[in-house]
């Protein structure tokens, strides 16, 4: 992205998801004007100040999502799906003609945030961590969005990794799908740890086990033409060591232990698109 089309950012909600995707343009180098952020606490906006970001926090000043959405030109909304009702309100009616809001909020409908913005210049957008290192994946809906500024919102998350266009069915299933996908992955590299200490590694030699092969097949895959069942076969001699492994996977039928777990996840985003408040009172 140039300097001419760089917008100006303002990302409201300071937390995970946002980290990663500022992590993800700055290492990609997007050359925005300016950049600030939002969030809840004092002590969340000094980390970020110490990053160089201009970082407001709702403690210091409780209008500061309304004067760093005034500034943008794109407004990334990062806060919970449960605090739509506090924050999208003011945000809306601070902006300015030109301006787009990004939601990236799980579950959260795009009716609903037109409503408390008070703009169809809002789309959804569902990324996943690994945009920390351009290795992402977002689901885009547009909705009825002005289509420049759209536009503009597609080629900020390119930088980001891979963009896939999709209705808001499809945002939903995308939310645990490749949103939770990494955490499934990462998932896996725990249990893979602990089986190699269970074989008798120490926890060091064990992670390091466990990251090599994750990282490495994820490299493979990326380099490689083969499908993911091709590259597995390649590895699995017949009546050999791979073959008596995946065979456990298999009478445990891991494909629907899988899909029971991205059905749970599919149930909660549907269910956070209504939820009126967190429901176990944490912001964690
Ligand atoms: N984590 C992920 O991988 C993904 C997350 N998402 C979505 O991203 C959103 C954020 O998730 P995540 O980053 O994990 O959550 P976090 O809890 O890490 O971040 C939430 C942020 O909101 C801030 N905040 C709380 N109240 C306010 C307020 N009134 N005004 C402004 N900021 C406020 C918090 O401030 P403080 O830090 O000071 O407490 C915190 O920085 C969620 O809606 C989630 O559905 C979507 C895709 C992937
Ligand atoms: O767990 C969550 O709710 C968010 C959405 C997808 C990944 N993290």
């Amino acid at each position: 992205m140039t300097v001419a089309e760089a917008p100006a950012l303002a990302v409201v909600g300071a937390g995970s998801l946002a980290r990663t995707l500022l992590a993800g343009w700055r290492r990609s180098g997007v050359p925005f004007p300016a950049v600030t952020t939002v969030s809840l606490t004092a002590a969340r906006a000094a980390e970020l100040r110490a990053d160089g970001v201009t970082a407001l926090s709702v403690e210091e000043d409780p209008d500061a999502a309304a004067s760093a959405a005034a500034a943008a030109r794109v407004v990334v909304i990062a806060v919970k799906p449960w605090m739509v009702d506090d924050v999208l309100p003011a945000v809306g009616a601070a902006l300015q003609p030109g301006t787009i809001v990004v939601s990236v909020l799980a579950g959260v409908r795009l009716a609903r945030l037109r409503d408390l913005l008070g703009t169809v210049d809002v789309v959804r957008v569902l990324p996943n961590t690994p945009s920390h290192v351009n290795a992402g994946f977002a689901g885009i809906v547009a909705g009825g969005a002005d289509a420049s500024l759209v536009g503009i919102v597609r080629e900020l998350f390119a930088e980001l990794g891979d963009v896939m266009d999709v209705d808001e069915d499809g945002l939903d299933a995308l939310t645990v799908l490749s949103g939770s996908g990494p955490a499934f992955a990462f998932l896996l590299a725990e249990k893979l740890a602990a089986a190699a200490e269970h074989q008798g590694f120490g926890p060091h030699d064990a992670e390091r086990i466990a990251r090599a092969v994750l990282v490495g097949a994820g490299a493979l895959l990326a380099d490689s033409r083969s499908s993911p069942a091709e590259l597995r076969r390649r590895i699995t001699s017949l009546r050999g060591v791979t073959h008596h492994a995946v065979e456990v996977f298999e009478d445990r039928d891991l494909g629907s232990i899988v899909i029971d777990a991205a059905d749970a996840g599919l149930a909660r985003a549907r269910e956070l698109a209504s939820a009126p408040a967190d429901p176990v009172g944490t912001t964690s």
